[in-house]
C-alpha cells in the first residue's frame, strides 16, 4: 500500500503521457504532468478527458490536475518518472531528470524504439532506469477541441521490466504486467512499429490500412527483412501478440477475407486510430523513423543482411518529413516502387 502514495511524474504530457497519467490520476495516484505549450494550456483551462474503445469516458477537472511546464516543479517530488517523450527528445529529458529529480527516483521509458532506456541510462548513470512498452494506440483530439481528449484506440497491456511497480501502475484502463526480457519485447514491438510509417505515408486509419492486402504485403516484406537482420544479430523477439513473430508475415500475406477472420484481435482498433508517426507528419514534427526503421537498418548494415523495403519506406518518410506538408497520401504502388514522382 505504501507504493500507492508515491508521486508519479509524466515526463512528456502528449498522447501516451496524458492517457497513462490520466488513468493513474483517475485511480487516485498522485500524478505530476510535465508538458508544454498547447497541452499545458488546454489541461489547465479545461482539464482532461480520458476515454477508450471499451466505452469508458471520464473527465478530470483542471483543479484535480497537477500540470506544469516547469521541470523542477514536476520532477523534484517524483518517486517514479514515466518518460513519454518522442525518441528524439529522450536525451534532453534525461538531462532534465538528472538536474531536477532525486537520486532515488526510478525512471521508466514508455517509448517505442529499442534503445530509449539505454539512452536514459547513459544520461542517468546513478539512477534505476527500466524499459517499458506500450502496445496500444492513443488518439489525441485536434487542437481547439475542449477538453483535450486522449482516447485509447486499441487493446493490450503495458509491459515493464520491474514487477515491483506493477501494483502501482496497473489501474483501470491501463493494464500493466512485468516481463523479464524487455529487450525481446522491444524488438517484437519494433516489428509492429514498422507499420507506423505505412500508416503515415498512406494517411489511412490503421484498421483500413491493415484491411488492405497491398499494404500488408509491404509490412510483411519489412518484417521479413527485420527478422533476418535480428536473427543474424542473435536477437529473438518475444511473443507479444496472439501470434509468434515468425508467423506474422505469413498471416499478413493471407487474402483479405482470411486475414479478416484470423486477425480479428489485431483488427480490434477504433476507426480513428492511425499511428504516432502519422501524428508527427500531421503536426509537421520530426518523426521517429531513425529509431524504428533506422534501428533495423543499423542492424542490417552490421550483419550484412539486405533490407531494401525498409530502406525505401524510410526514405519516403524522410522526404515527407522534410517537405512538412503532412502525410503524403501515397498508394501502396508508390511505396513499393520507392518513387513518388513516377
Ligand atoms: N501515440 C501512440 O499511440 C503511441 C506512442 N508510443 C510511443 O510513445 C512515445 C510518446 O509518443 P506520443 O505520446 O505519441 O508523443 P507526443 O508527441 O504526443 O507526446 C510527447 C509530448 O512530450 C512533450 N515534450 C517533449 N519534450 C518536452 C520537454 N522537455 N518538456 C515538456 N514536454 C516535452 C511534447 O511537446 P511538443 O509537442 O511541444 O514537442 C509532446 O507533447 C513515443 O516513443 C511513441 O512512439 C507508443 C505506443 C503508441
Ligand atoms: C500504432 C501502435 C500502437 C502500434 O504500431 C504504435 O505503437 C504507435 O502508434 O506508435
Amino acid at each position: 500500500m505504501a507504493n500507492q502514495g508515491k508521486t508519479i511524474a509524466i515526463a512528456g504530457a502528449g498522447s501516451i503521457g496524458c492517457y497513462v497519467g490520466g488513468c493513474l490520476a483517475l485511480a487516485g495516484r498522485k500524478v505530476n504532468f510535465l508538458g508544454r505549450g498547447r497541452i499545458v494550456e488546454a489541461m489547465r483551462k479545461d482539464g482532461l478527458r480520458v476515454s477508450d474503445l471499451d466505452g469508458r469516458d471520464r473527465r478530470i477537472d483542471p483543479e484535480a490536475l497537477a500540470v506544469t511546464d516547469d521541470p523542477a516543479l514536476a520532477l523534484r517530488t517524483a518517486d517514479i518518472v514515466l518518460v513519454t517523450v518522442k525518441s528524439g527528445a529522450t536525451e534532453e529529458m534525461a538531462a532534465l531528470i538528472a538536474t531536477h529529480a532525486r537520486p532515488d527516483t526510478i525512471v521508466v521509458s514508455l517509448q517505442n524504439g529499442v534503445d530509449n532506456a539505454d539512452k536514459l541510462r547513459a544520461g542517468l548513470p546513478e539512477r534505476r532506469v527500466l524499459a517499458g512498452m506500450v502496445p496500444f494506440n492513443v488518439v489525441q483530439s485536434p487542437g481547439g477541441v475542449t477538453p483535450l481528449r486522449v482516447h485509447r484506440a486499441s487493446e493490450g497491456k503495458v509491459m515493464i521490466e520491474e514487477a515491483g511497480l506493477v501494483g502501482l501502475l496497473d489501474v483501470e484502463g491501463l493494464g500493466v504486467e512485468a516481463h523479464s526480457d524487455m529487450k525481446a519485447v522491444l524488438w517484437s514491438k519494433l516489428l509492429m512499429n514498422l507499420n507506423n510509417a505505412l500508416v503515415a505515408l498512406s494517411g489511412l486509419p490503421l484498421a483500413r490500412e491493415l484491411a488492405d492486402r497491398r499494404w500488408r504485403l509491404i509490412l510483411a516484406g519489412q518484417i521479413d527483412e527485420a527478422l533476418a537482420a535480428m536473427k543474424a544479430a542473435g536477437i529473438e523477439p518475444a511473443r507479444i501478440t496472439g501470434l509468434p513473430p515468425s508467423l506474422l508475415a505469413k498471416v499478413l500475406r493471407l487474402p483479405d477475407w482470411l486475414f479478416g477472420l484470423l486477425a480479428r484481435r489485431m483488427l480490434a482498433i477504433d476507426p480513428q486510430a492511425r499511428s504516432s508517426m502519422w501524428d508527427d507528419l500531421e503536426r509537421r514534427r520530426p518523426t521517429e523513423i531513425d529509431d524504428l526503421q533506422g534501428a533495423v537498418l543499423g542492424l542490417a548494415e552490421r550483419t550484412g543482411t539486405p533490407a531494401p523495403t525498409i530502406e525505401r519506406v524510410a526514405a519516403l518518410v524522410r522526404q515527407a518529413e522534410a517537405e512538412k506538408r503532412g502525410p503524403p497520401g501515397l498508394t501502396p504502388d508508390k511505396v513499393s516502387d520507392g518513387s513518388r514522382s513516377a
